[in-house]
């Protein structure tokens, strides 16, 4: 079976990273936000704008390649949060969780959050916004690129 996707725009990924900090104003105040690099960092920058937030650090987690999930393998640690008390974690999405649970377990005391979630990934975050189905793929804008698409009635004789 094909994935389903779920494709998401630049202004709705502005609108859902806004209603995460909408979340998250109320549960601070924040020393800082650990960003996971890469998918963390346009959510992390748009809601460090909101929360006022200057202090930001990263994390860097290579779990996938394109589609295609490996072991998680560590390029940066997230060495000015400490164990992560009053620190923010922003991700894209959880997914499977196989990313969540490594930063937890650096940053056990810190709140997790994500714009978008998977069933399977959900109970690893404090706080998110979407959840979408375990077998969606969520493409990202910074992925896609709009292109033409044939009539529906062409391609139906293309069939
Ligand atoms: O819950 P999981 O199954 O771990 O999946 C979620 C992670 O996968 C993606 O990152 P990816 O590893 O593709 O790296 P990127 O952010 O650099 O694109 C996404 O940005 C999350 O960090
Ligand atoms: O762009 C992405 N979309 C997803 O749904 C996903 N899941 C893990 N990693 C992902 N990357
Ligand atoms: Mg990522």
């Amino acid at each position: 079976m094909p994935p389903r996707y779920y494709t998401v725009s630049w202004d709705q990924l502005h609108r859902d990273s806004k209603a995460l900090a909408w979340r998250l104003i109320e549960r601070g105040p924040w020393t800082g936000i650990v960003a996971i690099t890469r998918g963390g960092l346009i959510p992390a920058a748009i809601v460090a704008r909101e929360l006022d937030c200057r202090l930001i650090e990263s994390v860097s987690i290579v779990t996938y390649d394109e589609e295609k999930r490996g072991e998680p393998v560590v390029a940066k640690h997230p060495l000015a949060a400490g164990d992560g008390a009053g620190w923010l974690v922003l991700d894209d999405l959880v997914d499977t969780g196989t990313t969540a649970k490594v930063v937890r377990a650096m940053l056990p005391k810190a709140h997790f959050a994500t714009v978008y979630a998977k069933p399977a990934g959900k109970p690893l975050v404090d706080t998110f916004i979407t959840e979408v189905s375990q077998d969606t793929w969520i493409l990202f804008p910074w992925d896609t690129e709009a292109q033409f698409i044939a009539p529906i009635a062409k391609s139906m004789i293309q069939k």
